[in-house]
């Protein structure tokens, strides 16, 4: 459903079926531990992610920020009835780039405990930009690529916190 969503917000719905027949899913628990008072440290550094979308539920101890196009960190704030979607770079790539995928990081603060959730999604075979999006202004800017293919580059690469990854992997 929520690829459905998103898809249909780009317009293109017409991807959903077959995209969502060749995905499949990873689940982490992250704990951050708890800090000083008034302590901060980075929790996790400034990194985009790998996959095609990421889901992410935390418990109630803010910490996530996303880092806007403007460059401006802004904070996620949870509630329990809350979850964010985070464009992956596998996404930003099939998308020709017209699909924004956030730079995010967690800072951990204060003395409680922070946990978050995750389900990451990744489409198996081959990604290839839409015919539809591309025209004379839009040309390709990403040769067809395999999602887990790059998750293993980067792993390889450790470019993990490398946001331009995609672009090293399949730019042209
Ligand atoms: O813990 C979080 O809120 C974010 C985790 C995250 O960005 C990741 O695992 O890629
Ligand atoms: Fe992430």
């Amino acid at each position: 459903m929520v690829m459905n969503m998103v898809l249909s917000s780009y317009g293109l719905e017409k991807y959903c079926n077959s995209l969502i027949e060749s995905s499949f899913y990873m689940k982490r628990l992250i704990k951050y531990k708890s800090q000083g008072e008034n302590e901060t440290s980075i929790g996790l550094l400034p990194h985009t992610d790998k996959t095609f979308m990421s889901i992410i539920s935390t418990n109630e101890v803010k910490g996530l920020q996303i880092k806007t196009p403007q460059g401006e960190w802004i904070d996620f704030e949870p509630s329990p009835s809350k979850f964010i979607l985070l464009v992956g770079e596998a996404f930003m790539a099939w998308s020709n780039g017209k699909v924004y995928c956030p730079l995010h990081r967690v800072l951990a603060r204060g003395n409680k405990e922070r946990w978050s959730i995750g389900i990451f999604c990744f489409i198996r075979g081959i990604l290839q930009v839409p015919e539809e999006l591309l025209d004379h202004e839009n040309p390709l800017k990403f040769k067809p690529f395999s999602n887990l293919e790059f998750l293993q580059y980067c792993k390889l690469q450790g470019a993990s916190t490398n946001e331009a990854a995609i672009q090293t992997y399949c730019g042209i």
